[in-house]
This record gives C-alpha cells, sequence and structure tokens, in this order.
C-alpha cells in the first residue's frame, strides 16, 4: 500500500518576520504566519488527504500552525502526539540575534556554515542566557542530559530520527496517514533521511513555511515518487526567500 507522510513547516513566526535566529526560543505565529496556517488547512481540505493523526514539537508555532489548519481543514478531531525530538534545531549562542547583523560581522562563510553546514554547531548557549531553555517546565520530562545546549543539523536529524522511526513509522506502517507539523531543520533532517540528500547538498534545501509537504512511501518506507508540495508555486517562493534570509531587506 501506498503510505502518507504530509510535513507542514509552521507559518512565518514573530521571529521570522524579525529575521532573529530562533531555535528553541518559544515565539508565536505572526498575523502573516497564522494566514499561511489557514492557508495549508486550505490546501490539505482541497486536496482531499485525510492525517489519521497528528505529531508537533513541543514549541507553540508548530503547536498553532497544526491548530489553525485543522480547523480549517475540519479535523480538529484529529489525536496528537507531541515531542522535543520535532522541535527546531537549537541554534545556541545565536539564539536571539539578529540573522542580517550576524552575517555582516562574521561574513558570508561563516555565516553560512552556522546556517546550513551538515555538522558545525554554533557555539552553545549559556544557561544563564534570556534564551536559554535551562529550567523550561515543558522538558522537565526529559533526560536533561540529552537537552541541547546547540546543535547541527546532524544533531538534529540523531534526536528527531529515533521518533520516526519508532513513534511516527509505526503510525505509518499501520496504514495511518500522518501529519507532522514542526520546523525547518527539523523537517530538513527528516527530507534528508527520506531523499538519501548528502552531507554537503542538504545545506541547498529550503523548506517554506506553512505549505503541506506530502510523501509518499512503499511498505518498507522508502519513497515511491519525488515529494510534492500542495501549492508548488508558492513552495518555490517560499524557499528562495528562506534561503535569502539575513539580507537586509
Ligand atoms: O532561526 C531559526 O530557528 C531557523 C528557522 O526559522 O532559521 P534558519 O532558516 O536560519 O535555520
Amino acid at each position: 500500500m501506498v503510505h502518507k507522510l504530509i510535513l507542514v513547516r509552521h507559518g512565518q513566526s514573530e521571529w521570522n518576520s524579525k529575521n532573529l535566529f530562533t531555535g528553541w526560543v518559544d515565539v508565536k505565529l505572526s498575523e502573516q504566519g497564522k494566514k499561511e496556517a489557514k492557508r495549508a488547512g486550505e490546501l490539505l481540505k482541497e486536496s482531499g488527504l485525510k492525517p489519521d493523526i497528528l505529531f508537533t514539537s513541543l514549541l507553540t508555532r508548530a503547536i498553532q500552525t497544526a491548530d489553525i489548519a485543522l480547523e480549517e481543514a475540519d479535523m480538529l478531531y484529529l489525536p496528537v502526539v507531541r515531542s522535543w525530538r520535532l522541535n527546531e534545531r537549537h541554534y545556541g549562542a545565536l539564539q536571539g540575534k539578529d540573522k542580517a547583523e550576524t552575517l555582516e560581522k562574521y561574513g558570508p562563510v561563516q555565516f553560512k556554515t552556522w546556517r546550513r553546514s551538515y555538522d558545525v554547531p554554533p557555539p552553545p548557549i549559556e544557561n544563564t542566557s534570556k534564551f536559554s531553555q535551562f529550567g523550561d517546565a515543558r522538558y522537565s520530562t526529559v533526560d536533561p542530559a540529552v537537552l541541547p545546549a546547540t546543535e547541527s543539523l546532524e544533531l538534529v536529524i540523531k534526536r528527531m530520527l529515533p521518533f520516526y522511526q519508532d513513534v511516527i513509522a509505526k503510525e505509518l506502517l499501520a496504514g495511518k496517514t500522518v501529519l507532522v507539523a514542526a520546523h525547518g531543520n527539523s523537517l530538513r533532517g527528516l527530507v534528508k533521511y527520506l531523499k538519501h540528500i548528502s552531507d554537503d547538498d542538504i545545506a541547498n534545501l529550503n523548506i517554506p513555511t506553512g505549505i503541506p509537504l506530502v510523501i509518499e512511501l512503499d511498505d518498507d518506507l522508502k519513497l515511491i515518487k519525488e515529494p510534492y508540495y500542495l501549492d508548488p508555486e508558492a513552495a518555490v517562493a517560499g524557499a528562495a526567500a528562506v534561503a535569502a534570509q539575513g539580507q537586509k531587506k
């Protein structure tokens, strides 16, 4: 049978619109982000896809996106599982920093290395930073030893993939259509894994906000065909906008 996995990156957040590195900082959707989430719901409804279960990160912007989209699609009844393992990449000491200023201060090579290299994490954040999640109650059930103070994409994949393989894959194999609402970098990691994208080439993959990406898998959970966005034109423009972040507007 064809197993269907639908990925959606949260709509524009307040910090996406301000061009700040966000990571695990729990910002909300901007007004535009709410519109994008509603559009994601319309696209889902029009597509006729019927998710059976929703997975989200523990971050408000992903939760809000799923709620708004599912309300629009008349599917707020879906069972939900949330996990920190679907969270955005922890951006370490860059959290709260302006992307354009960081680009100017450190230059394009270091900036791209921090944003898009596979295995170079930014410097870790101090527990005392106002942008640290140290002591945040939402992670109280997670072993402190595995909670990051910074992450590369490689580290994101290491903590996200067990959740995909052990929990999400089980639902897919049981014949459920799965919707995942998460983040630019946690979803880049999942797409890298499913499409076997190389460590170098993944630098060029950017996921647009608020446009569902449909992935069809066989019984071994291998790709049947190229994943497709429910609004391909908007996805191209959205991905280009993400790639261009950092440049002054
Ligand atoms: O700031 C962040 O957390 C992420 C996603 O918004 O940004 P980037 O695309 O630069 O990895």
